[in-house]
């Protein structure tokens, strides 16, 4: 195995970014002998606004309308060298409201003091056992869909929408197929493209990426893919894809040097679907869950400090474009898509 990067550096000493696995990996449930069952106020989630993955659990907690069940608790969005940190700055509470914690690594040891994997969010935490249930986001969003639907009214059950929810049973196979290869080349395929510091893993990571791209865009224009992934309502494939999506060109395209197309651009069918996403007026969706959760110039900053071209302290400039952030709904120039 190469080397194990410090808290601070992306790339193995190869060159490579490799996604460390999750440690925490419990479930909220509601079966008779669940440790974790489902409970207004007891449980905390831990994001920042940067993150993309941070980003769908608190996607998943709007939809859901799970404001007031589950607290959310931001840290800032610049990792140092002791991990995140609660500043006051970017979005961040002064101290961890719940123990007064500066660092979010105090609450990982506070969950397990021989903890040695990274610290990351997005983390669930529970106010009763003191623990993190769970930091693995694919699992935490999947626990949000029905695990507090006992709590919240009938529409906002997963049994009682007419899609059958954000993962019905007869989209499951064709879900984690997509989950599969969109996690490998996109979601993730964008930092091991941005974090390589060598040509070979750049190049390596770049080509399956719009190759990835230009497959979604083919499966858009296909019957029964449109507006979403799945046809007429949004499931888990469209909440996963999004957050990456939502900072394609506003960061990945110059930062991080995925930089062969523009989805608003290059890719008709892609950009409308994002933009139906983002621009939906809470007809369909919770109360504009997928633009409130959104923060643009974090993802232009962030990422900038975040790829090391801004040292901590320094004075650096952030890029303004492209402008506007995001297309209006109805852009001529894009709508020869669907
Ligand atoms: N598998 C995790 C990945 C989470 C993750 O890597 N989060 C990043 C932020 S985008 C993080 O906290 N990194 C800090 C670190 O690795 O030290 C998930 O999807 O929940």
């Amino acid at each position: 195995m190469p080397e194990k990067a410090p808290i601070h550096k992306h790339a193995d000493a190869d060159g490579q970014f490799r996604r460390k696995r999750s440690q925490f990996r419990d479930s909220i449930s509601s079966s008779p002998d669940s440790e974790f069952p489902p409970e207004k106020d007891r449980y905390a989630l831990y994001i920042n606004q940067g993150c993309p993955w941070a980003h769908r659990a608190n996607l998943v907690r709007s939809l859901k309308g799970l404001e007031s069940i589950i607290q959310l608790i931001v840290c800032d969005f610049e990792l140092t060298k002791e991990g995140w940190l609660f500043t006051g700055r970017n979005g961040s509470d002064e101290k961890d409201p719940l123990y007064g914690f500066t660092r979010m690594q105090d609450l990982y040891k506070k969950a397990d003091p021989e903890y040695e994997g990274r610290f990351t969010v997005p983390a669930l935490w529970d106010k009763k056992a003191e623990t993190i249930v769970n930091n693995e986001s694919s699992e935490i969003i999947r626990m949000f869909y029905s695990a507090f639907d006992e709590l919240l009214p009938e529409h906002l059950r997963e049994d009682g929408k007419p899609g059958g929810g954000f993962y019905p049973e007869k989209l499951q196979k064709e879900i984690d197929a997509m989950n599969d290869w969109v996690y490998n080349t996109v979601n993730n395929g964008v930092y091991k493209t941005g974090f390589a510091s060598t040509q070979d893993a750049y190049e390596a990571n770049l080509y399956p990426l719009f190759e990835s791209l230009d497959r979604l865009e083919k499966h858009l224009g296909e019957p029964g893919h449109h507006p979403y992934l799945f046809g007429e309502y949004i499931t888990e494939a469209d909440i996963r894809l999004y957050t990456t999506m939502i900072r394609f060109d506003v960061a990945y395209y110059n930062i991080f040097m995925c930089n062969l197309k523009m989805i608003r651009h290059d890719y008709p069918r892609l950009s409308r679907w994002l933009r139906n996403l983002y621009w939906d007026g809470g007809k369909t969706l919770n109360g504009h869950a997928f633009k409130d959760t959104v923060n643009f110039w974090t993802y232009k900053y962030g990422y900038l400090r975040a790829k090391g071209r801004a040292e901590p302290d320094a004075k650096f400039v952030v890029p303004k474009g492209p402008v506007p952030d995001i297309q209006p709904l109805d852009d001529d120039e894009v709508t020869n898509g669907h």
